[in-house]
């Protein structure tokens, strides 16, 4: 109650052009007796002005909007007092909904909640509200058209402020270094014809992971998380990575690891207590500080390696076009514009990295499971890029069934399910609902992608969905909501559905992809989610084998 009544500028309800509720009928809503002052105001301000002389009428005007703001101000707050959260389980005192917090695959839970308490309820734990969206119009209303209300991202004392993650985009607050890093990005990869640029590296890389994937099949999501990182690091730094060992995406790997650890939920005391974070490094017990240091200095080598390489390939003249490349080539860089560049360059990688990942092993469970869907891409393939190449961008126009796929492969797995959660920036009233400055706004991206009412079927594997017909009209394309949403939408879209339409295209020419035999036994794969903020598929098994002779000599030819 005190935060509210500190924080909240109620002259807002006015004049924010944003709000779905006009703050009259709002007012009425809660209070009907309160409006009636407010509303003659407004009427009887025209009939000042044709009475009065040129300067009563100024001195009258300006004493109707005092009384008018001073009245917002007292309405307004009483107002707020009676306005609630949105609906949700009730919670215990001072600890609220903690005990009805899932430990595992909260979108489950999440859309349940949807389910009684309709698209927008909350919950709080600890005093932290947390407002939950389970429709994508709720989303929309929320992200999208207020996204200048809701584009901060919680603070996080662990991976954010001690280790230092709160540098990178993801958690990096709202404001103008934010907005720097989104500008960089914009230029270089914000639009579909900017990613034409990267093209060609993303065909070079797809190719060698076909060649990977032809010498050992068995080391399939192995293959394909190196791919990731090899097509990501190119883009941002021009780097070629070595086939074993490569330093820069190991350090990257363990980075990314520790970033899990240290941002989990309940992972560390300075989370709930965030004035441990000034505990001396040396103080007894205060393993997090030290820890937080160590993993601090990961994160710098795998933010100032890469960066480093890409200066040094610019001062021999060897750079390739890349991210960081293109825009030293520019200028030279102040110390915050070094900052930004190797900051938001570093965010694209860790962006990247994990996300396709998970995107290109649901591909390869979804055509495990669904033979019809890869025969059907296949035939496609064969009659519109024949035996003699392998597919590129250029066909991509030419090849509906294969683009429908692409677009069921981000719908069936969500890739990121609950995406990464917004904050309030100040206070807002939205659809009646009273949503404190502070509070987490979580979009259930997995709920908006399985709902029966914009999906038929949601669950089953049907790239037709997204086809017309004569009797069908496609359903809603799914990257216009597993990117998410608002300021905050994924800067990495365009380059994440070119790297995946490129890998399914040129695997689905070249490979069969079936169901593993073991001692005479068909494996059948689930089709299971992993929790986190990046989910996988569950580890399962497939064949994966050359559809020919000549796939494989397409698979082995110099591009
Ligand atoms: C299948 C692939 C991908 C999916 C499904 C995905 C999805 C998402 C989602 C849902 C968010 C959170 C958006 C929000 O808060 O509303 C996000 C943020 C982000 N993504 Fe992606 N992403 C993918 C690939 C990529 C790629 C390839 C890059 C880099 C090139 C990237 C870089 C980022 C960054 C830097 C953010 C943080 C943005 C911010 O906080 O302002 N992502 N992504």
């Amino acid at each position: 109650m005190r935060r509210r009544a500190k924080s909240c500028p109620v002259t807002q309800i006015g004049i924010d052009p944003t709000l779905v509720v006009p703050p009259h009928n709002l007012l009425k809503a809660v209070c009907p007796s309160l409006c009636k002052p407010l509303t003659i105001s407004f009427v009887s301000l025209p009939s000042f002005a044709i009475m009065c002389s040129h300067q009563a009428l100024s001195t009258n005007i300006s004493l109707v909007l005092a009384a008018l703001f001073f009245l917002r101000i007292v309405l307004g707050s009483i107002s707020r007092k009676f306005l609630s959260l949105p609906p949700g389980p009730k919670g215990l005192p001072l600890v609220g909904n903690v005990l009805d917090m899932p430990c595992e695959k909260e979108w489950l839970t999440f859309a349940q909640w949807g389910e009684t308490w309709g698209d927008i309820c909350s919950v709080t734990v600890l005093g932290q509200p947390l407002i939950i969206l389970n429709s994508a119009r709720a989303a929309r209303d929320m992200l999208d058209k207020k996204s200048s209300i809701y584009s901060d991202r919680p603070v996080l004392q662990m991976g954010g402020e001690l280790v230092g993650w709160k540098n990178t985009m993801v958690l990096l607050p709202y404001g103008d270094r934010f907005r720097r890093y989104r500008r960089m990005c914009h230029s270089l990869i914000g639009t579909p014809s900017a990613v034409k640029r990267f093209y060609p590296s993303e065909e070079l890389e797809a190719r060698r992971f076909l060649r990977r994937v032809l010498s050992k099949p068995d080391d399939l999501s192995a293959h394909v998380r190196k791919t990731a990182g090899a097509v990501i690091l190119r883009i941002t730094h021009g780097y070629e990575v070595k086939e074993t060992n490569d330093p820069f995406v190991e350090i990257a790997d363990r980075a990314t690891e520790q970033f899990s650890l240290a941002t989990a939920p309940g992972g560390f005391l300075v989370d709930l207590i965030p004035a441990l974070r000034h505990v001396p490094v040396w103080f007894p017990g205060a393993d997090f500080r030290r820890k937080a240091q160590e993993w601090s200095q990961t994160l710098c080598e795998m933010v100032d390696g890469p960066y480093t390489f890409v200066k040094q390939q610019m001062v021999s003249g060897t750079a390739l076009i890349s991210y960081s490349s293109a825009v030293l080539q520019e200028k030279k860089l102040v110390f915050e514009e070094e900052f930004d560049l190797k900051w938001s360059a570093a965010s694209l990688y860790s962006g990247a990295a994990d996300t396709t990942v998970s995107a290109m092993n649901s591909f390869f469970l979804a055509l495990t499971l669904h033979p019809e869907a890869m025969r059907k891409a296949q035939a496609e393939i064969d009659s519109i890029v024949g035996p003699e190449r392998l597919p590129t961008f250029e066909d991509r126009q030419n090849l509906p069934y294969t683009d429908a796929l692409v677009s069921e492969v981000f719908r069936w797995h969500t890739v990121v399910p609950t995406a990464v959660p917004h904050r309030a920036i100040q206070d807002d009233v939205h659809e009646g609902y009273f949503i404190p400055k502070g509070a987490l706004v979580i979009p259930n991206i997995w709920k908006f992608a399985h709902d029966p009412e914009v999906y038929s079927n949601p669950f089953e594997f049907n790239p037709e969905r997204f086809l017309r017909s004569k009797d069908r009209t496609p359903e809603p394309d799914p990257r216009e909501i597993c990117f998410g949403f608002g300021r905050r939408i994924c800067p990495g879209i365009h380059l994440a559905d070119a790297s995946v339409f490129i890998s399914c295209a040129m695997s689905l020419a070249v490979f069969d992809i079936s169901k593993c035999i073991e001692n005479g036994q068909v494996i059948e794969p689930i089709h299971g989610n992993t929790t986190g903020t990046i989910s996988h598929p569950e580890p399962f098994k497939c064949r994966v084998k050359p559809r020919s002779e000549k796939s494989i000599s397409l698979i082995l030819a110099e591009p």
